[in-house]
């Protein structure tokens, strides 16, 4: 078995509980079905992340059988979970917290809108005050990459790095968020997928009216720095 000293395994085992329950919130808020979709978070302090089991049901999932990997996607042998395979995402989730050391949480879904527009290599305008508030513009489209090595991860930085927005919707295949941590992220996947449902409804009602750019940059800085209880600025 491997230990680590006890406050570093108080922290896994504090992101251990946290992952486990946030997935809870894809399946409560219908951003995923089956077993599609995942959510990482980093260890605060420690080259770790957790990440969850590959193709387990949703109901099974347990702060135990999350599974510790390395900034390499590699799996910790000798903690709980470890006798399991991780993730299909697990490289990629790894190549944004190596390349991105301000990101705490990852996520991925299917979510129906946000997919859709992702089906179609489409960004999503920005033409509502919630996303402007929350994603500070559009929401841009990544590459089509494989799944199971790092191109989804290379896809996410590459597309990410220097934007304000925390989704990206990888071509093809569906949205990807990064937060502050895991619950940071997937606030921002179920955001995605709302707007990525208002605008397309919008969209079929008539022409979109653009917010204009100066519009735009005052929600946002309003909403990362005043809105809530607590407001920590934006993460980029
Ligand atoms: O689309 C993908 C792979 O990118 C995933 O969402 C799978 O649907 C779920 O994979 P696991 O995380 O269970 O391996």
């Amino acid at each position: 078995m491997t230990v680590f000293d006890s406050g570093l395994e108080d922290a896994i085992q504090a992101v251990r509980e946290d992952v486990s329950a946030l997935h809870g919130e894809l399946v409560r808020n219908g951003l995923v079905i089956w077993t599609g979709g995942n959510v990482s978070g980093r260890v605060p302090g420690a080259d770790l992340f957790v990440i969850k089991p590959s193709g387990v049901a949703y109901d099974d999932l347990a702060p135990e059988n999350m599974i510790l990997c390395d900034l390499d996607g590699a799996v910790i042998a000798g903690t709980p979970g470890s006798e399991r395979s991780p993730s299909s995402d697990t490289a990629a989730h790894a190549y944004v917290y190596r390349n991105m050391p301000e990101v705490g949480g990852v996520v991925h879904t299917h979510s129906d809108y946000a997919t859709a527009w992702a089906a179609r290599g489409e960004e999503i305008p920005c033409v509502i005050t919630a996303m402007a508030d929350e994603f500070g513009g559009p929401i841009p489209v990544g590459p089509f990459a494989i799944i199971g090595d790092d191109s989804i991860g290379r896809g996410i930085v590459e597309t990410l790095s220097g934007h304000r927005s925390r989704a990206v919707l990888m071509a093809n295949h569906g949205p990807f968020t990064i937060g502050r941590d895991a619950r940071d992220a997937v606030k921002a996947a179920v955001m995605v997928e709302d707007v990525a449902r208002t605008v397309h409804i919008a969209r079929q009602g008539g022409p979109l009216i653009p917010l204009a750019q100066e519009a735009i940059d005052s929600l946002f800085t309003r909403y990362q720095n005043v809105y809530g209880q607590a407001p920590q600025g934006a993460i980029a």
